[in-house]
C-alpha cells in the first residue's frame, strides 16, 4: 500500500522521520488537544476537534499495533468528553492519568487541590470587574483566560492574579503561561513529558513515540519523544525541541493518516516476511 503524503513542513524531514518509524512493530502516538486537534477559539468551552482530526484519531485508535493517548492541559473529565477513541488520557498537564481502567492523580497535586479551589474562588471575585476574564477551575490547576479581555485591562488581570496567588498560594503554587492564559498549578517539576514517560514505559522497549502539540507546555513531551521517535510542533516559528512542524490543526489529520499508512505498510511487510507468525506483531 502506498503511504499517504504528509503535509509540507513535515515533508522536509520525511526521510529522517520515516527511517525512525517505518520498521517499528508498534507506535505510541500522543496528542495534545487545544491548538492541535482543535483550532484555538475565544471561548474554551467551544473548542472542538475538527471532523478530520476526530476521524483520523478514531481510525488510529482502532489499530492493534498503535497506542493512542491524549495529553492535555485541560481537566481529565473535560478532555475525555472532547475526543473519543484513545485508550489513555492525561489531564492537567499530566497530573492525572487515566489508563488500564483507573485514574492516577499525582499525590502532591492532590494535596494542593484545596488551595487551587480557594484561589479559583477568590479570583472569581477579584477579577469580576475585568471584562470577559474567565476562570477555569480544573481542580488540580486553574486557568485565567485573557484571550477575550480588552488589551487595556490585561495588565490589571495579570496583576490581580499574581497578587492573589502570592498571597494565598504560599510556597505551594506557581503561575505559568500558555496561549493567552495564566495557569496556576502546584509548584513542582512535573509536566506532560513525565506523563509521556509513564505511558511509554508500558510499551515494548524501543517503541517510538510520536508527540504532536502546539504550545510551550508540550516541549517537555517533545524532548521525550525525540529520543526514539519524533516531536511535531503545530504552528508558530518559536524554537522547539520538536524536529518537525505542521502548519495548523488542519495538517494534523494528514500526519495521523500518514502514520496509519506507515503502520499498515510495516504490518504488511512483517506478514510477508519469511517465518512470520501472527504473534510477531504484538497487540
Ligand atoms: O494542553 P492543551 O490540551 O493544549 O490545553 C492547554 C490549554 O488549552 C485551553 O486553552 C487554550 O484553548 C482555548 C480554546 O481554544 C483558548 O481560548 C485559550 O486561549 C487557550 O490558551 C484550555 O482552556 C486550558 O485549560 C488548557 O490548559
Amino acid at each position: 500500500m502506498e503511504s499517504e503524503s504528509p503535509p509540507l513542513r513535515l515533508a522536509a524531514r520525511l526521510p529522517a522521520v520515516r527511517a525512525k518509524l517505518e520498521d517499528a512493530a508498534r507506535l505510541l502516538v500522543c496528542l495534545d488537544f487545544d491548538g492541535t486537534l482543535a483550532p484555538i477559539v475565544e471561548d474554551p468551552d467551544a473548542a472542538t476537534a475538527t471532523a478530520r482530526n476526530r476521524n483520523a484519531v478514531a481510525r488510529l485508535a482502532e489499530r492493534p499495533d498503535v497506542t493512542t493517548a491524549i495529553v492535555s492541559g485541560r481537566a481529565l473529565t473535560d478532555v475525555r468528553e472532547r475526543v473519543d477513541g484513545p485508550s489513555i488520557y492525561a489531564g492537567n498537564h499530566g497530573l492525572e492519568l487515566a489508563r488500564h481502567g483507573s485514574i492516577a492523580v499525582h499525590p502532591v497535586a492532590r494535596k494542593r487541590a484545596a488551595r487551587i479551589e480557594r484561589i479559583c474562588s477568590l479570583l472569581e471575585t477579584a477579577l469580576a470587574s475585568v471584562p470577559n476574564c474567565r476562570i477555569e477551575n480544573k481542580r488540580l490547576t486553574g486557568t485565567v483566560h485573557l484571550r477575550a479581555v480588552p488589551a487595556a485591562a490585561e495588565p490589571i488581570a495579570r496583576r490581580i492574579t499574581r497578587r492573589t496567588v502570592d498571597r494565598f498560594g504560599g510556597d505551594e503554587l506557581e503561575i505559568s503561561t500558555g496561549k493567552r492564559i495564566l495557569e496556576i498549578g502546584p509548584d513542582f517539576r512535573w509536566g506532560k513529558g513525565n506523563a509521556v514517560e509513564l505511558i511509554a514505559a508500558d510499551e515494548p522497549p524501543g517503541t517510538p513515540v510520536v508527540y504532536i502539540g502546539d504550545d510551550v507546555t508540550d516541549e517537555s513531551a517533545f524532548r521525550v519523544a525525540e529520543s526514539d521517535g519524533i516531536g511535531i510542533r503545530v504552528g508558530g516559528d518559536e524554537p522547539s525541541s520538536a524536529s518537525a512542524r505542521v502548519e495548523s490543526p488542519a495538517g494534523v489529520a494528514s500526519v495521523l493518516s500518514w502514520l496509519d499508512s506507515l503502520a499498515s505498510d510495516a504490518a504488511a511487510r512483517s506478514e510477508s516476511a519469511p517465518g512470520h507468525r501472527p504473534e510477531n506483531r504484538p497487540r
